[in-house]
């Protein structure tokens, strides 16, 4: 069975397959995120009750903008009315929902929503939603760079001074205190980082697993944690 004191801290989860699974049952492409967006609660849920403290999940990424304008437009205001639900929804005390990615790019009602939501959970403790929207590693890495290259700049610190942790400390993922994933789960058979958390990923346990998305059962999530549980984390020292 599951172990509560073997729980990762952090799960990152690349939630992918939606539209696979959508064309399998003849959906519309609406329907088919907002199922995928459904399932997000539910793993979201899972995690809270089994002690998970932080969730990030890979909502939509820097080259997610090829995809026809259409389905970009449905997924966006799908985030939006998910994000405002929860705004709007007391029940879900406790729990903390933030973002990570360029936002600048997304439309301004959902910057809107989604800094209100910031703003309006930001004390909460319990639990920790982080959803990467319009998200790339690179991205992530290169704006950690030029705020780093900034206080040098201005005499703050020297280059001799950087370290892993002034890099770590500017990169978008800082705002938890499991700022790195311990485990990695991407769904759908597809066997990639795309792009997603490189810096933070560095030491995370990866599970890769056929399910679609919208397919992924709490037994499946379960089966995936005890793997977790039973794998030797070495962190690269020996045995
Ligand atoms: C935007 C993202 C969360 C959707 C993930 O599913 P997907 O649209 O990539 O689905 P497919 O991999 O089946 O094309
Ligand atoms: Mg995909």
């Amino acid at each position: 069975g599951l172990r509560r004191d073997l729980m990762p801290k952090h799960v990152a989860v690349i939630m992918d397959g939606n539209r696979r699974w959508g064309q399998e049952r003849g959906l519309s492409l609406d329907e088919t995120h907002r199922a995928g967006g459904k399932k997000l609660a539910e793993i979201a849920t899972l995690c809270r009750k089994w002690g998970v403290k932080v969730l990030t999940v890979f909502a939509f990424s820097t080259e997610n903008w090829t995809r026809p304008k259409e389905e970009v437009d449905i997924l966006m205001n799908l985030f939006g009315e998910q994000m405002a639900s929860y705004l709007g929804d007391t029940t879900r005390h406790g729990i903390r929902v933030s973002t990570i990615g360029d936002k600048s790019k997304l439309p301004e009602i959902l910057q809107k929503t989604a800094s209100q939501l910031e703003e309006a959970t930001k004390g909460n403790s319990k639990f920790h939603t982080i959803v990467a929207l319009n998200y790339g590693g690179q991205q992530d890495i290169t704006q950690a760079c030029k705020k780093v290259a900034g206080k040098v700049k201005e005499g703050l610190i020297e280059v001799e001074d950087i370290t892993k942790s002034i890099i770590e400390q500017e990169l978008e993922t800082n705002c938890a205190e499991y700022p790195n994933p311990d485990l990695l789960i991407r769904t759908s058979g597809e066997i990639r980082v795309s792009n997603f958390m490189l810096w933070q990923l560095a030491y995370a346990e990866m599970l890769f697993v056929d399910k679609l998305w919208p397919d992924f059962q709490e037994s499946d999530f379960a089966e995936a944690l005890r793997a977790f549980q039973q794998r030797q984390r070495r962190y690269g020292a020996q045995a």
